[in-house]
């Protein structure tokens, strides 16, 4: 078997017009764009790019969209002082702040300052309860776990019903909130991670296999059930010395080239997860102010 290649960014392009479509209904009904927020603190140069992209995709979509870069040298205070600014703004509907912060910022401090109602990661404690309670509808979700859903569905349809989804990866980023959505589309979740005994033989069981270690290419094709889904959320980047002295590549957590002779269908890196990322925040967006704005909630599933 050779298995569908899953085309996030066709996918997350589709999702993109969606959120187009829905940013242009909603400045209608209010008289204002959704309004987006990203916050990164000091001059990483990955999350710089990330933070680019994310302001080019809020503004092709029609979004008020700002950009907060604070020094790396600054202060827990004046990090809460802007999350507290960014709350009162009636104009932002969506915060987000970069995640790693520099050493000395409490993360889970920072997370707990957003608004709910804004929190467009879905990593407050109030989001997170909701999706664990099974109340998904009125919670915003995670954009990976949220994007990785859609090209999942893409392929199985909503139901998961009798299919056995194996997740390797715990974060509460990723493999967490991906375990709940799972569980919700009725699928059997077994959360798997770096100290599970006998990870190869428990992924060959997986109907359903999502791969969330940060672990480059550590689930081989021989890991993989004939025929199962497999969506890699890895995003790593390794040294590529056949491109050149320095050069650099991305890689999942997933042998892909061998993943591919036995699954029936399987996300690339790049080209799979990661695009569909970008396209889940700015959904995400639309649906913080739709429900700030007591409007239905958009449909972004493709
Ligand atoms: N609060 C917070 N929320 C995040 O969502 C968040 C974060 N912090 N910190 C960093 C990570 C990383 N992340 C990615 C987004 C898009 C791609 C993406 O589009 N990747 C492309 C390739 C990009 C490239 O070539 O480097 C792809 O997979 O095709 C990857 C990674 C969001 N993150």
């Amino acid at each position: 078997m050779t298995a569908r290649i899953i085309d996030g960014k066709a996918v997350a392009a589709v999702v993109l017009d969606k959120v187009r479509l829905a940013s242009a209904a909603f400045k209608d009904k209010t008289g204002r764009p959704p309004g987006l927020a990203v916050v990164l603190v000091g001059e990483d140069p990955a999350s710089q790019v990330y933070v680019r992209n994310k302001g080019r995709e809020a503004e092709a979509a029609g979004f008020r969209s700002e950009q907060h870069t604070l020094p790396v040298s600054v202060s827990e205070a004046e990090v809460l002082a802007l999350v507290g600014k960014l709350n009162a703004d009636p104009g932002i509907d969506g915060i987000l702040v970069q995640l790693p912060l520099p050493k000395g910022i409490d993360t889970e401090r920072v997370l707990l300052a957003i608004d709910p109602a804004k929190d467009v990661d879905g990593f407050h404690p109030i989001n997170v309860g909701l999706l664990n309670a099974g109340a998904a509808d009125k919670a915003l979700v995670p954009c990976t776990p949220a994007g990785s859903m859609i090209l999942l569905e893409s392929v199985t349809g909503s139901s998961l019903a009798g299919k056995h989804a194996v997740v390797v990866g715990r974060s509460n980023i990723v493999g967490k909130p991906v375990a709940q959505l799972l569980l919700q589309r009725d699928a059997t979740v077994t959360i798997a991670h770096s100290k599970t005994a006998n990870l190869a033989e428990i992924c060959r069981t997986a109907d359903v296999l999502v791969a969330a270690v940060g672990r480059p290419e550590m689930i081989r094709g021989s890991w993989v059930k004939p025929g199962a889904v497999v969506i890699d959320v890895g995003v790593n980047r390794i040294p590529a010395p056949e491109r050149g002295e320095g050069k650099t590549r991305l890689v999942g957590d997933v042998a892909t080239a061998e993943a591919m002779d036995v699954a029936s269908a399987i996300t690339p890196v790049p080209g799979g997860v990661g695009p569909m990322t970008i396209a889940l925040l700015m959904a995400n967006t639309v649906t913080a102010a739709s429900l700030r704005e007591g409007l239905p909630r958009p449909v972004f599933t493709v």
